[in-house]
């Protein structure tokens, strides 16, 4: 299996860009079918990949670069249960989670006994008396049913509400305690390996909390998601969900992780969760190349790191409900193929993992787009609009009449932000334009550079219906093919994480010394902010 670098289309591309850069707008004019070329369905999802900086001879390229990277067999081998993730000798199945029952793919009857007692349960909690259910767990653990219950918050039932609790920090329990009647509490503690810091002692301090508060009967209020059901058990906790090893942590909302989303919507929800990343997992395995999403996305965002140098790229959903999804991609997408080395350990001569970064439209305009449009490195941005919104009470009389406005603009909003990227504005459209906030004594060809924009910036659209559970799971199943698509070129293993683990058992060295204020040994900078720190904690 050929590296990127081994590949001839890499140095091809390279040529390629430097010699026929793309000009959107020039672009446009000339190419009437632009828009519909570039433009691919799958699973529900309508992806418009024309306002980025590609061409058809760029597109030839980055298929034989798939070709000689064996981007689809690898893609097969994954599916197939082999043992990708090769440091850890792991298989990669997440995809096996949301096979229907009966599919010819591995572990099925396992997959689907588990995810039967989940959602069996996860009824009977809903059925249960419980007002509150607090998950407590971190990264994996955290992400995907934090992200997803707020994406799908149309769906909750009235009278139960959802608390998410990761932070060691211990403001963030603090802040949800207090409300909570711990006889109508449900504690859900989810870790893959039940040994994480931050989730055992939030999960402990939630014990001691319910405890005290005059909770009874703890086998009914906490409840456990691991693959280590020993160490849940030795917590103290009897009911205890579990995976698999080849479940990895960040691709693990599909498993009985995804406990809390399946309370909050309910268990034919998730189903659906299931059954719209199946069904982009097909279009994954099957499509054509060319007209294959995440294949296409994957490798598009080669061709923005790699060949065209964006250290990173922003996401932007215009949808409140998706406000944590820049976050779920961060891990994502940063945990993955934040590396550099390849499968065999060796050292890469090319970027990998741009930093992934964003916030909920139209905020983020607010804030930091005008970097976007006028800073002086292009960021590709991603736009993610939902056709019609769903509320979780249907608003009536007036209020429906604005909110619908709202929505036209909010999706208007969307669109501009990505045209206004695209078009840009040249000094000589900016020279006749003089607002009345500008200072009389700046020249006008001043005042025309600060007010052009070079445009020529890289877009992608990614259009829904609605977000309900089904197009939820395609969307996430997009993500998570499109960055196995991208590690695949680059020949790393996406599934490890080793780059979490010095930090770790650093944390560990340390916290004795937080006690006793022993700094030997300790580098000048972390030993003077120890004893800082000791000192004004007394
Ligand atoms: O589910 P666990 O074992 O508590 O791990 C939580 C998270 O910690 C990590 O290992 C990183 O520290 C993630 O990969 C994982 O999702």
């Amino acid at each position: 299996m050929r590296r990127a670098d081994q590949s001839p289309a890499w140095a091809a591309l390279q040529a390629q860009a430097a010699a026929r850069p793309v000009r959107l707008r020039e672009a446009f004019a000339a190419e009437a079918e632009r828009a519909a070329r570039w433009t691919f369905e799958a699973a529900g999802l309508r992806v418009d990949l024309s306002k980025n900086l590609v061409d058809e001879a760029a597109a030839a390229l980055l298929l034989q670069l798939a070709q000689d990277c064996e981007v689809l067999t690898q893609r097969d081998a994954m599916l197939g249960g082999a043992p990708i993730n090769n440091t850890e000798g792991r298989a990669v199945l997440h995809t096996a989670l949301r096979a229907p029952k009966g599919a010819a793919t591995p572990f099925n009857g396992e997959v689907h006994a588990a995810l039967d007692a989940m959602l069996g349960y996860a009824e009977e909690a809903r059925a249960g008396g419980f007002t509150d259910v607090v998950h407590i767990g971190i990264g994996g653990s955290d992400l995907g049913p934090a992200m997803a219950v707020q994406a799908l918050a149309a769906d909750l039932p009235a009278g139960l509400r959802l608390h998410f609790v990761s932070n060691v920090d211990g403001q963030e329990l603090a802040g949800v305690l207090p409300g909570l009647d711990p006889l109508r509490t449900l504690f859900v503690v989810a870790s893959k390996t039940f040994t994480t810091q931050e989730t055992l002692a939030n999960a402990q301090a939630a014990k001691a909390w319910f405890l005290a508060a005059g909770g009874q009967e703890v086998a009914r209020h906490f409840v456990a998601t691991s693959s280590n059901a020993t160490a849940a058990r030795a917590f103290g906790i009897e009911r205890v969900f579990g995976f698999w090893d080849w479940v990895g942590g960040r691709y693990s909302l599909w498993s009985v992780i995804g406990l809390p989303l399946a309370i909050a919507i309910g268990a034919a929800a998730f189903r659906q969760l299931l059954a719209g990343a199946h069904a982009m997992d097909r279009h994954f395995a099957e499509a054509q190349p060319a007209r294959n999403v995440p294949l296409q996305l994957g490798l598009l965002d080669v061709w923005n790191r790699n060949i065209l140098g964006f250290g990173s790229r922003s996401i932007a959903p215009y949808h409140q409900g998706l406000r944590r999804l820049p976050a779920y991609l961060q891990q994502l997408e940063m945990e993955s193929n934040g590396k550099g080395v390849d499968r065999e350990g060796r050292p890469l001569g090319y970027a990998t993992s741009p930093v992934i970064w964003g916030e909920a439209g139209t905020n983020g305009q607010h804030a930091y787009f005008q970097m976007l449009h006028q800073g002086t490195e292009p960021v590709p941005v991603e736009f993610l609009l939902v056709r019609h919104p769903r509320y979780a009470r249907a608003p009536q009389g007036e209020l429906a009449e604005r909110l619908a406005d709202q929505h036209c603009k909010l999706l208007a909003n969307a669109l501009a932000q990505a045209q206004a990227l695209m078009e840009g504005k040249t000094e000589a459209e900016a020279l006749g334009e003089r607002p009345p906030t500008a200072n009389p004594d700046l020249s006008a060809e001043a005042l025309a550079r600060h007010r052009s924009f070079p445009g020529n910036r890289p877009s992608t659209l990614i259009l829904m219906d609605r977000l309900d559970a089904f197009h939820l799971g395609a969307l996430i199943a997009l993500y998570e093919h499109r960055v196995f698509v991208s590690g695949a070129v680059w020949g790393i293993n996406s599934f490890d994480q080793w780059g979490v683990e010095l930090g770790k058992a650093l944390c560990s060295e340390l916290l004795p010394r937080f006690r006793d204020g022993d700094v030997t040994g300790l580098d000048a900078s972390t030993a003077a902010a120890l004893q800082w720190l000791r000192q004004s904690a007394s």
